[in-house]
């Protein structure tokens, strides 16, 4: 910002609340979830939703198991008001879910809303005026507190007075103080109780006092302040619901939903990856996800995540972005080394433990929570471009190709892989490093090949391998034969009868290729030079004993 511009800006002023509770408190359980999706996301879309794609969505809520959703503002629009009718009367509105409605403290709304909700089995009625200082003198201009308060009073008592009319549907009452996040405390709470005086909610019949943070001006501590006192002097706490709105005006709408929880809150409104107005709502599939992943039950089914984005995605005309918690395209996948290499190494240790150990905790280095629970594939956690390392490549080799490289190979074939992602100024898919690795490492015939080969293994002598074989050489071919305790050992004496005796093998493994079309084989021989160089070379073969022939192949041609 300008320097001359931030003296326009003042602090926002703290609660005094010296003995604050809710740094103490811990989140051990879920709140009563309620999406306005439809409504609050659905007022803040450049072209909202047709009522059929409101149908689509939620059917979609109800599935990932929201009890309450607020379908819309049905005195608003006919659209509006013929999808909460199409809802009612088509039978759409499962037996365990509430629907609610927002309607400002306007008689003509409020009687226009009932004919909306009439005949639903239950409805939550939720009522609003704004009532901060800001809004009283420019929404309001200059209202007093009075005139504002009996706003909503009039509002209760009109609800209070057309819910007998429509006796078939169980009516609960909601009132937000909207822009209750810059109202003074003391009125917040006047304007509530006056409410609460008219309605007279029971435990078993409880209200919901919702108080938005409608537009957030300040810290997520400030506002966890703020409901604290709230949940301290509002009356008849029992009887109350006490629940969260939060916008995300300052990137802070988790942050201030997590600490509004531990501050006593009852209830979380919310959108999915936070759609609404401006910066958006609070993201109810974030705060949800964090729970999960302290081992939270939330009675929410986001294990099909992309699924559920891409409806999202198709009806809102909204995208989530790359970076967006839990959703975003890239937020499972690492590119740097040091990243790739710790996670590698947690999944495979995970993979080892898993089979010794009951319930194994999740515990892997990078990734918050196992990106298979929300329906997000492995195949993505790691992707290969100049900054990543040789643990990523064994990685993508290993899972995608079902090439399990030894640990002493990984920096010969990362090093090139991430050169040549550098070269070429890009990202590498895992085909085109599938595509290298073959080139660069496998089966690799520059100069010295193996045009037949026959192996005896004696039946008198356990452990001897006769090998005889038709090698070329620079264009020369020749025969050669030997013995040894294996078939690669067979073979290098074979070419050290040849006079081809530079290199010995100092390590070798090998497998069958996991998830491969063929049942190929892939070994893996490490040689040393007499000049001391060391490498590897793969051979990929049906045989087995063939592959570990064309390893030590490639790894001779390699040296040359
Ligand atoms: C923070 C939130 O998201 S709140 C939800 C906001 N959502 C929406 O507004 C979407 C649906 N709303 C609408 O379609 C329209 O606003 C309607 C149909 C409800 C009302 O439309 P209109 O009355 O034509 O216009 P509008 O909303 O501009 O009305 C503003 C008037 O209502 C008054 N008003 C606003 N809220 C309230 C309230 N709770 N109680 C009484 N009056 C109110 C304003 O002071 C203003 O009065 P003025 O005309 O005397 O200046
Ligand atoms: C109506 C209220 C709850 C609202 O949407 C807000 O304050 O953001």
């Amino acid at each position: 910002m300008n320097p001359a511009s931030i003296a326009k800006y003042r602090p926002f002023p703290p609660v005094t609340l010296p003995d604050r509770t809710w740094p103490d408190q811990v989140i051990d359980h879920a709140p009563i979830w309620c999406s306005v999706d439809l409504r609050d996301g659905n007022q803040a879309l450049p072209q909202p939703m047709s009522i059929e794609e409101k149908l689509e969505f939620f059917d979609l809520l109800c599935r990932v198991g929201f009890k309450q959703i607020e379908i819309g503002f049905p005195s608003a629009a006919d659209t509006e008001f013929n999808f909460c009718r199409r809802l009612i009367e088509e039978n759409r509105i499962p037996e365990d879910v509430t629907i609610q409605i927002l309607v400002q403290t306007r008689e003509h709304l409020i009687r226009r809303s009932f004919d909306a909700i009439a005949g639903a089995k239950r409805a939550i009625v939720h009522i609003y005026n704004s009532t901060s200082p800001l809004q009283r003198r420019v929404t309001f201009n200059h209202a007093s507190r009075e005139q504002i308060r009996d706003l909503a009073i009039a509002g209760a008592e009109l609800v209070k007075e057309l819910a007998p009319t429509i006796p078939q549907t169980e009516v609960v009452l909601q009132y937000s103080p909207e822009s209750f996040s810059d109202t003074e405390l003391d009125f917040a709470l006047e304007c509530c109780n006056s409410v609460i005086d008219i309605w007279q909610p029971t435990p078993e019949n409880p209200m919901i006092i919702n108080l938005p943070d409608t537009v957030q001006w300040t810290t997520p501590n400030i506002h966890a302040d703020m409901i604290e006192w709230m949940g301290r002097h509002l009356k008849s706490r029992d009887a109350l619901i006490i629940s969260l709105h939060t916008h995300n005006d300052r990137g802070t709408g988790t942050a201030a939903t997590e600490l509004g929880l531990m501050a006593g809150a009852d209830r979380v409104e919310g959108t999915l990856f936070g759609n609404g107005e401006r910066t958006g709502n609070l993201d109810i599939v974030n705060v949800a996800l964090n729970m999960n992943g302290h081992g939270i039950d939330t009675g929410l089914d986001f294990s099909d995540l992309p699924s559920i984005r891409a409806v999202y995605e198709r009806v809102t005309r909204m995208t989530v972005g790359e970076r967006h918690p839990y959703a975003g395209e890239l937020v499972f996948t690492a590119f740097s080394g040091s990243h790739q290499d710790a996670i590698k190494k947690g999944l495979d240790l995970r993979e080892r433990e898993i089979g010794t150990t009951h319930n194994l905790a999740w515990a892997v280095p990078y990734l918050t929570i196992d990106p298979q629970d929300i329906g997000r594939s492995y195949e993505a956690i790691i992707r290969i471009n100049s900054q990543s390392g040789k643990g990523g490549v064994a990685y993508i080799l290993d899972r995608e190709h079902g090439l399990d490289l030894p640990k002493t190979m990984h920096p010969q074939v990362g090093k090139t892989i991430y050169d040549l992602a550098d070269q070429r100024g890009r990202e590498l898919t895992p085909d085109e490093i599938r595509d290298a690795f073959a080139e660069l490492f496998t089966n690799v015939e520059t100069h010295l090949s193996v045009k037949d080969y026959e192996l005896v293994h004696s039946v008198t002598e356990k452990g001897r391998v006769d090998c005889t074989a038709t090698i070329e050489l620079d264009g020369r071919e020749l025969s050669i034969g030997g013995v040894g305790n294996g078939p690669i050992n067979a073979f290098v004496h074979a070419l050290a009868s040849a006079g081809l005796k530079d290199v010995k093998v100092t390590d070798y493994r090998s497998h069958a290729i996991r998830g491969g079309s063929d049942a190929s084989a892939a070994a893996y021989v490490q040689v040393q030079h007499d000049d001391g160089r060391i490498l590897w070379g793969c051979g990929i073969d049906p045989s087995i004993e063939m592959a570990g022939v064309k390893a030590f192949v490639t790894a001779w041609n390699l040296l040359r």
